[in-house]
C-alpha cells in the first residue's frame, strides 16, 4: 500500500515541521511502516522541504516536491531544479496536479517536460490524472489514460512511479468520489498500465481522501494520496491501520 499526501499551501513552515514530527512517530512504531509493507511520502511546500526532510531524515516515510521545472540549470528565475531536490534528499515530485493545470496554466506538453525532468533526476514522479467533471467511468477513465500516456510520451527510465487518480470535481469536497467510480476508473487505468508494461507502478486515488475510504475501496486500490484529511496525524495514523487491516 502507498499512502501520500501533499501539504499543498495550507500549512506554514513551522506547522508543517510540528506535523511532520508527529507522523515520524506514528511511522515509528507502526510496525508495517517499518517492514515496508505501507510505504509513505509526504510533499511538503517549498520552502518547508528542507526542515522537512530534516525532521524524517531517520525515518521511513520519504520526502518529495509538490512541483520542479524541467530544465536543471539555466537563465530560469524562480525556476526549482529537480537536480537540486534530489540533492535535498527529495525522492518523490507530483507532476500534473490539477491545480497546476487550472492556477499556473499548466499544459500537456509542460507536464510531460516535468515527468521528464523527475525521471532524469531520479525521482519517483506522483503523476496526477483525472476529469473535470463527473461524468461516467469509461469516459473518465479514457481521459485518464489520455493523460498518461501524453505525459509518459518517450519516456526511457522509468523505475517507479505513482499516479494519483484525482477527479477534479472530488478534490476540495467534503467526501471522496463514489467508491464504485473510484474502483471502475482504477481498473481500467490499472489494466492500461499493466499492458504497456508499467507492473509495478502503484496507483492511487486522491479528492477528499479520508478516514474509511480506504476500508471502503479495499485492495482494488493500491492507496490514497491525501490533501486536507491528513492535516490531523491522528486521521494519517487512522489511515495507515487501514491499510494495515487490508494485508
Ligand atoms: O488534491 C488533492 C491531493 O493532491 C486532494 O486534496 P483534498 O483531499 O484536500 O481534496
Amino acid at each position: 500500500m502507498t499512502l501520500g499526501a501533499s501539504l499543498k499551501l495550507y500549512l506554514d513552515v513551522d506547522a508543517s515541521v510540528e506535523w511532520a514530527e508527529a507522523l515520524k512517530e506514528t511511522a515509528r512504531v507502526h510496525p508495517l511502516v517499518i517492514s515496508g509493507h505501507v510505504r509513505l511520502f509526504v510533499l511538503p511546500s517549498l520552502p518547508a522541504l528542507s526542515a522537512v526532510i530534516d525532521v524524517l531524515a531517520d525515518s521511513p516515510i520519504a520526502v518529495g516536491a509538490q512541483d520542479l521545472f524541467w530544465e536543471d540549470r539555466g537563465a530560469y528565475t524562480g525556476g526549482v531544479s529537480g537536480a537540486d531536490l534530489a540533492r535535498l534528499g527529495c525522492t518523490y515530485v507530483e507532476v500534473g496536479h490539477v491545480e497546476r493545470r487550472r492556477i499556473f496554466n499548466e499544459d500537456d506538453l509542460t507536464i510531460r517536460l516535468k515527468f521528464a525532468a523527475a525521471l532524469r533526476n531520479g525521482l519517483t514522479p506522483v503523476l496526477c490524472v483525472g476529469e473535470a467533471e463527473q461524468i461516467d467511468a469509461e469516459s473518465a477513465a479514457q481521459l485518464c489514460i489520455a493523460q498518461l500516456d501524453s505525459a509518459m510520451a518517450n519516456t526511457t527510465g522509468l523505475r517507479d512511479l505513482v499516479v494519483a487518480y484525482e477527479p477534479e470535481w472530488a478534490i476540495g469536497q467534503a467526501e471522496p468520489a463514489p467508491s464504485a467510480h473510484v474502483v471502475s476508473v482504477i481498473r481500467k487505468l490499472r489494466q492500461h498500465i499493466d499492458e504497456i508494461g508499467l507492473v509495478d507502478a502503484a496507483v492511487v486515488y486522491g479528492g477528499s481522501a479520508k478516514p474509511g475510504l480506504l476500508s471502503a475501496l479495499g485492495n482494488r486500490v493500491d492507496g490514497l494520496f491525501l490533501g486536507r484529511f491528513a492535516h490531523d496525524p491522528a486521521a494519517f495514523a487512522s489511515i495507515i491501520d487501514e491499510a494495515a487491516g487490508l494485508r
